[in-house]
């Protein structure tokens, strides 16, 4: 059994490795190795990546790609999209460059209000609890003009704050349910700086309401903290055109735009298409998250939420035919920054940022809605096609390559030979036995 170990967090990065490697990398003898070979020859650039997190021992590289020509509100864009998977950039590519023949991409942001909660219990009066609110409500948010001062000035700061009583669904659950205008930043810690500001002074108040009786003035604070759902931070990226411009191969436009219909119909009503639907959609949008220095797990916790606010989980993107045009829709709640957390820090964020010509968060909103939207477009057009695995599998060759030690030559003989047979892995082993025989 293996010894649990104090202090480590203390120990130098090289003590960390040591101890990992003679703990828990017993086979492997290079492991010291591998770690150090990803460390940034710049000592300054490493220590910046080491301070990103704790107990950093490497860095972990993602590929990072662009998506060139897109065509968003007239205005043209390459895409930044950090992703491990084959074929996404393609298909976000692919997308971009057929829809930029077709009047390109239409966003708009459609809210921009964020969300916290103080959770609170309180059992006593509910009517007393609501009329000490009604008196403590400008209190709060007096208190917290020290920490808004500067977001007011930007236009941004505290939308609202409202009592809400959840003791329906859990025994003395109440909420200080508060909205926030956080303009260029994601806003987490405003959000949660505030949030805490409101629980303190939220509790000295009820300590001394008069009308409460003592266990009432001992009101339980249990979290304050920002939601990741955020359901009015919206907005909406759309694609149209002509039926007849949809024609594929031998497909007319009107027979590719009723499939492709049916197939978002289908992802609207069968949840197991519809995650797999969903998460196609965040492909595009993860990458481009993670690109800019965002926190890709607070939008896919909240993205997949709304993907259930109609009771069920459903597909986040709609299409239609009317009048003989197609109309290829989404409206998707993303809070993103473009100042804060890493965006200025991380010298691939910073530089992802810099080729999207330096976006406001509303224009971040549209750019990655619409990286989603194409890359739903690119994966649903293939599905209902020639299939998934012809495109995906041909972007994937080389990763087949590379787990066979493919060499250069080989490669390249390989990539010729597989322009005229499908990709399997089996296909590739066998093409190379027989080229290396
Ligand atoms: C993969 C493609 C694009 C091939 O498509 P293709 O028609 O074989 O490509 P092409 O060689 O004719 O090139 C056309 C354009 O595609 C792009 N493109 C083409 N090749 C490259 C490349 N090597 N590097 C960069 N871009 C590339 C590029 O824009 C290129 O234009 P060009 O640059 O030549 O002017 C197409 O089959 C496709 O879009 N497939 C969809 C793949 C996909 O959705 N991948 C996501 C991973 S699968 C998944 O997880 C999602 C899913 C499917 O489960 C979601 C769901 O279920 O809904
Ligand atoms: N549940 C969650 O989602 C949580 C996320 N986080 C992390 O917090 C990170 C982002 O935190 P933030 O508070 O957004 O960043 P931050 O606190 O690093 O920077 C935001 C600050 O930038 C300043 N600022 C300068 N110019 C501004 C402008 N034009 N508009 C708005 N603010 C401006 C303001 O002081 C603002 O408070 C996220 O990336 C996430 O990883 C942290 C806690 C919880």
């Amino acid at each position: 059994m293996i010894d649990p170990i104090s202090g480590f967090s203390k120990l130098e990065k090289e003590e960390k490795i040591t101890w990992l490697s003679k703990t828990y990398l017993k086979g492997v003898e290079n492991a010291p190795e591998i770690l150090r070979q990803y460390w940034n020859p710049n000592s300054n650039l490493q220590q910046l990546h080491e301070e990103f997190t704790e107990n950093t021992l490497s860095n972990y590289y993602l590929p990072f790609g662009i998506a060139p020509n897109f065509l968003i509100n007239d205005f043209r864009y390459a895409i930044p999209m950090a992703i491990e998977e084959s074929s996404v950039i393609a298909a976000a590519s692919k997308a971009a460059k057929f829809w930029g023949k077709r009047g390109g991409f239409k966003a708009e942001v459609l809210g921009t209000k964020k969300v916290g909660q103080v959770h609170f219990m309180f059992s006593g009066d509910k009517d007393k609890l609501k009329e000490f609110f009604r008196q403590v409500k400008p209190v709060l948010l007096e208190a917290a003009e020290p920490l808004t001062r500067n977001m007011k000035k930007r236009g941004g700061g505290i939308l609202n704050i409202e009592l809400r009583d959840k003791t329906e669904s859990l025994n003395d659950y109440h909420q200080l349910h508060c909205t926030f205008e956080t303009k260029d930043s994601m806003g987490a810690n405003f959000i949660n700086s505030c949030l805490e500001r409101f629980a303190e002074t939220f509790k000295e108040q009820a300590h001394q309401y008069e009308t409460f009786t003592a266990s009432e003035k001992d009101i339980e604070i249990v979290m304050s903290i920002l939601s990741n759902y955020v359901p009015e931070c919206i907005v909406r990226a759309e694609v149209s055109c002509p039926v007849e411009q949809l024609a594929d191969h031998d497909m007319t436009g009107e027979a590719f735009a009723g499939k492709f219909v049916r197939a978002l119909k289908i992802a609207e009503t069968e949840p197991f298409r519809a995650v797999t639907h969903n998460k196609g959609i965040m492909n595009g949008i993860d990458a481009v998250v993670l690109a800019t220095g965002n926190d890709f797990r607070a939008v896919e916790a909240g993205v997949h939420a709304y993907a259930c606010k109609d009771g069920s989980y459903s597909s986040l993107t709609h299409a239609e035919v009317r009048n003989g045009e197609f109309k290829f829709w989404m409206e998707i709640p993303l809070a993103l920054g473009t100042v804060g957390g890493l965006t200025g820090l991380h010298p691939l964020s910073k530089i992802a940022l810099e080729m999207l010509q330096n976006p406001t968060a509303e224009d971040l909103m549209k750019i990655v809605a619409v990286a989603g939207l194409a890359q739903n477009f690119a994966a649903v057009k293939s599905l209902i096609t020639t299939g998934i695995q012809q495109g995906h599998m041909k972007m994937h060759l080389m990763n087949i390559l590379n787990q066979l030690n493919a060499t250069p030559e080989e490669k390249e003989k390989m990539v010729e030979h597989f322009k005229k047979h499908n990709v399997s892995h089996s296909a590739v082993e066998e093409a190379l036995k027989n080229l290396r025989s």
